[in-house]
């Protein structure tokens, strides 16, 4: 049966991210506005994060380079906490881990050893992640779901392998029964970037430096078809960002973060999103979606 959904009460968003982090960075402001709006919002993570660097000296031992390898553990608390901070009052969010929390390992940056770990979550076999996240789809029916772009983000082997799956368990999805109505990629305008980077350079927090020229990365204003406002939910992401204190440092300004790398990035106002396939209502050339759910879903 299709029904054509237009309260926010039924409107259920899906985002699938790498790691405990990249929730908050990339979909902090969509999460906390859609869940105040009265969304169903769910939160995939497929990896526990177990090969991050570690800020500061108080949980450096968890590493797992020369460490108690317990980090992956430690990041479970800082995404709950992260989920904690979006959630407005009266609302909740918890980890929803892809196979399970535990079931796929955090691959390492490229070439690393960690790859070869057998539940490396780019050593899975190709089709159990995304059967995974096609059981989650039919389970939870969301009308949107947001993913990673092909480059996966920055070039993370795990957020390549996001970008993979998200497209085929929509695939999968749809032969099983559920027709997610909107696909999007989770990127950085460029424009938001040059702005939010704008000025900063004068109030570099001590130990941090300012990005090179094309080091962060972020696609041309043109290639973005949707833009959501997040300013009224700002601060609820700048605080998800905190929480997650072995990867980020947020600024004195909290209009800035940095990760272990010391390279200061903007914490945008506004979330910026490539729709991917499934729009009922695409954008017109030059226009972009505020919303992305649009003026109305269907729910099939
Ligand atoms: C945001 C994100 O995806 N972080 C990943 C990433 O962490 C980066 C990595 O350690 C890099 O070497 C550092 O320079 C950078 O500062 C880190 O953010 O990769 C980690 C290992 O796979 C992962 O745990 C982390 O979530
Ligand atoms: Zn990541």
């Amino acid at each position: 049966m299709t029904s054509v959904t237009h309260g926010s009460r039924s409107r259920r968003l899906m985002v699938v991210h790498a790691h405990p982090d990249d929730e908050s960075i990339m979909t902090g402001g969509i999460i906390a506005r859609y869940l105040a709006e009265g969304a169903e919002v769910t939160v995939v993570t497929c990896t526990l994060g177990e090969e991050g660097e570690v800020i500061g000296d108080r949980w450096a031992g968890l590493a797992a380079d020369g460490g108690a390898d317990q980090l992956g553990g430690y990041r479970v608390l800082e995404l709950t906490r992260a989920l904690d901070a979006l959630a407005a009052p009266g609302t909740s969010l918890v980890p929803t881990f892809l196979g399970g929390a535990g079931r796929w390992r955090d691959s390492g940056m490229a070439g690393s050893p960690a790859a070869e770990h057998p539940r490396a979550f780019t050593n899975a076999a190709p089709d159990e992640p995304v059967t995974a996240l096609a059981d989650l789809i039919l389970a939870l029916r969301p009308q949107v779901l947001v993913g990673y772009d092909p480059a996966g983000t920055y070039g993370h082997p795990d957020h390549v392998e996001v970008h993979r799956i998200c497209g085929a368990a929509i695939d999968e999805a749809r032969t099983r029964g559920w027709s997610v109505a909107k696909h999007y990629w989770s990127v950085t305008e460029a424009t938001a970037l040059e702005r939010g980077l704008d000025g900063v350079d004068t109030r570099v927090p001590e130990g941090w430096r300012m990005p090179l020229a094309d080091e962060l990365p972020r696609y041309p204003d043109a290639d973005i078809t949707t833009g959501v406002d997040v300013r009224d939910v700002f601060e609820r992401k700048v605080d998800a960002l905190a929480a997650h204190a072995t990867q980020v440092t947020v600024a004195p300004s909290r209009t800035e973060y940095a990760l272990s790398n010391n390279i200061v990035q903007p914490i945008h106002p506004e979330e910026h999103f490539i729709l991917v396939e499934g729009a009922l209502e695409p954008p017109a050339p030059g226009e972009r979606e505020t919303d992305l759910f649009g003026p109305s879903t269907v729910d099939s």
